[in-house]
């Protein structure tokens, strides 16, 4: 079998969008592949693309995204210049990408995943419990809102949109007394100090997928398929399939305060889920433990009795 291989003068092209994050990632993809086939630096170009995410984001930084559009506005034109060949794969968070591909694409490459669980950020105080009451936390993600509003009725939560940068820009501006962040995202950025502390899954239940990179591909691209196969962790494409069934099966958009949190034990795998209403005046949970091979149906069976307890409605806006 001749192994074709991307030389400096046919790249492989890594799709990105061009965040300080997103840029991480994709040099992290690269370092991976770099090692697993001895190639050099040049064997590879970073394509930055610009997404109607990016784009309305300068546009219309205080709209909350939730009015804008979900998951995939900052996938839809890295996917269209992949099926267009102007890229060969694609990096992403996979808590930003919908469960399914379209039409002649696939993600069937994670790399193994990053600290799941949120930063707590604060010029001012250490922890959650600190924070006096009436405090001002700043956050974009509907699940942390939710979350927080559950526990701590009395907290003010305003928007707080744009990249990491931008939101710690915020903080020191003294728009709000905290902010919450991906600790896989800080870690990921040599920024982990900026955490005060970082929450546990008990307190705070992950984002479905959070720490998760996937990297996606065209179905029929065979060396991208055999490259990323040499890079791919099995462990975390379990959990993404116990976690990401769980969402399908809840229909979660960003829309809906969703939570998952899947972990490997012998061969057991646990899934921690809930749900809760948007003003965090209910969350329901659950928990339970299945072998590994029944990943994807424990999600479904989870999700499918979570929907039975919340009853119509569960997810609509309340008036405030
Ligand atoms: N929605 C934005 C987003 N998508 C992925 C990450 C962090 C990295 C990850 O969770 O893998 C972040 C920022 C954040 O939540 O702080």
């Amino acid at each position: 079998m001749t192994q074709m291989r991307p030389t400096p003068d046919q790249p492989l092209r890594i799709g990105t969008r061009g965040s300080p994050l997103a840029l991480a990632q994709a040099y992290e993809t690269r370092a991976r592949l770099m090692a697993a086939f001895d190639l050099p630096e040049e064997a590879f170009e970073i394509v930055v693309i610009k997404t109607t995410g990016d784009n309305r984001a300068m546009i219309d930084a205080d709209r909350p995204l939730k009015e804008i559009g979900n998951k995939g506005l900052f996938t839809k034109e890295i996917e269209e210049a992949m099926l267009a060949k102007e890229i060969d794969i694609a990096v992403h968070s996979t808590k930003d990408m919908p469960v399914a591909q379209p039409e002649g694409l696939v993600i069937d490459c994670f790399l193994p995943r990053e600290d799941v669980r949120d930063a707590f950020v604060s010029a001012t105080v250490g922890s959650i419990a600190e924070l006096p009451a009436g405090a001002v936390v700043g956050t974009s993600s509907l699940r942390r809102k939710a979350q927080l509003l559950q526990v701590r009725p009395d907290l003010k939560v305003v928007e707080f949109r744009g990249n990491v940068q931008t939101r710690l820009k915020k903080l020191q501006d003294g728009v709000a007394d905290c902010t919450f962040l991906a600790m896989a995202g800080l870690n990921r950025l040599g920024m982990s100090d900026v955490a005060k502390s970082a929450i546990s899954p008990d307190e705070m239940l992950p984002a479905v997928a959070q720490g998760a990179i996937c990297i996606e591909r065209r179905a029929d691209d065979a060396m991208a398929g055999e490259m990323l196969a040499a890079i791919h962790d099995a462990t975390t494409q379990v959990l993404m399939n116990a976690e990401r069934s769980f969402l399908a099966a809840l229909d979660g958009s960003c829309e809906t305060p969703i939570a998952a949190l899947a972990q490997i034990d012998g061969d057991q795998i646990r899934l921690r889920g809930e749900i809760l209403r948007p003003d965090g005046s209910e969350r329901l949970q659950d928990d339970r433990t299945a072998p590994v091979a029944e990943a994807a149906a424990l999600g479904i069976a989870m999700a499918k009795d979570l929907l039975e307890k919340a009853g119509p409605g569960f997810f609509d806006f309340r008036e405030e």
